[in-house]
């Protein structure tokens, strides 16, 4: 199953495109989240050595960032419950982020005890899906992430933050453009590098997204945004399209659309990597990180398949 989750990608990244003078960025950085996103919703325990074996070869495949496990109760996401074998079982690959969820200093400590290097914490821009989902209210979690980012800064780990229900809510509906900037905005100033816009139930359209978009951009700047799309109504791909044609260089998303949040029910997968990535070459835009597209496997690779493509068409 993992190899067939795999393939695909692997196929696709080696297709190196050339880039279009479309006004697109030239490069987005794919930010895979399937090991965790994908995975904590599964009903099934998946083994502890799957998910190494997973992400191991995700890591091969020349995405920029994994997110690996989160550290989180187990009484609230039993999948996660392995979080500390699976980030200290898993090979690194030199110029790949494994970034894994911390809700609170607790969660904090046991990941850098693990071996993490990269932390996200998780809010929401509605009240009653951050009761839900992390048991307190948005000005509470804002507390425990100021502690987590004090912490990190100290420790020199960068934190990324999410802002979910950025374009709907499973409790509240319709999530005003303002509060996710708010929200933003806090996660912003603590220190977060990285705000994730999370369509947590893939509510959202190409207009919702813009109009999300614009105000997130007043507060805080366009090269600090990633969108996080789930795929309920078939818009994510869209709505991701709305966000890069807007300039928004950072991409979530989850190899074959694994996913959905155990705290947002009815939400199905997050978009499909893949697809994703299918869609940026079709509009000349690299996803292949720097770092492996200089080592000399990858040019010795790639130069032998353009070559092997020259020579069967
Ligand atoms: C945040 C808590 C822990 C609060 O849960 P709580 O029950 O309020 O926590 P507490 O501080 O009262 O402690 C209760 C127990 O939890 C333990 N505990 C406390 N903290 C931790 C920790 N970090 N790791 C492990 N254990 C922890 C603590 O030790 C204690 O254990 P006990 O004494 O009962 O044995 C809980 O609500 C929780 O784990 N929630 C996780 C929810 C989650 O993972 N949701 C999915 C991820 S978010 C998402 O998918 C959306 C996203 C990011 O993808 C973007 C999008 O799509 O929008």
């Amino acid at each position: 199953m993992i190899h067939f989750l795999v393939t695909t990608l692997n196929l696709l990244k080696l297709s190196e495109v050339e880039p279009q003078a479309s006004g697109l960025p030239e490069y987005i950085k794919i930010v895979e989240v399937g090991p965790r996103d994908g995975l904590q919703n599964e009903k099934m325990i998946v083994p502890t050595d799957t998910k190494i074996e997973f992400i191991n070869q995700l890591s091969k495949t020349g995405l920029p960032a994994i997110e690996v496990t989160s550290f989180v109760s187990s009484k609230w996401v039993p999948q996660m419950a392995d979080h500390k074998e699976v980030m200290s079982g898993i090979e690194r690959h030199p110029g790949v982020q494994y970034p894994v969820l911390t809700p609170n200093l607790q969660g904090f400590h046991s990941a850098i005890a693990a071996g993490a290097t990269e932390v996200s914490v998780f809010g929401a821009a509605s009240e009653s899906f951050s009761k839900m989902n992390i048991n307190c209210s948005i000005e509470e979690s804002m507390e425990r992430f100021e502690e987590v980012t004090k912490s990190a800064r100290n420790m020199n780990i960068p934190v990324r933050g999410y802002v979910s229900c950025a374009l709907g809510c499973p409790y509240e509906g319709n999530v005003v453009p303002d509060k996710v900037a708010e929200v933003s905005k806090r996660l912003y100033s603590m220190g977060c590098y990285e705000i994730s816009l999370g369509d947590t139930i893939g509510v959202g359209t190409p207009g919702s997204m813009k109009k999300m978009l614009e105000a997130v951009m007043k507060e805080i700047p366009l090269s600090a945004l990633a969108v996080h799309c789930h795929d309920t109504y078939g818009q994510a791909l869209a709505n991701i399209l709305t966000a890069i044609q807007m300039g928004v260089a950072v991409v979530d998303s989850s190899v074959a659309g694994l996913g959905g949040c155990p705290y947002a029910k009815g939400a199905t997968g997050n978009v499909a990597t893949e697809d994703v990535i299918y869609m940026l070459n079709g509009l000349g835009i690299n996803t292949m990180h720097h770092f492996l597209k200089t080592t000399p496997t990858f040019m010795f690779l790639s130069a032998f398949l353009n070559a092997l493509s020259l020579l069967i068409t």
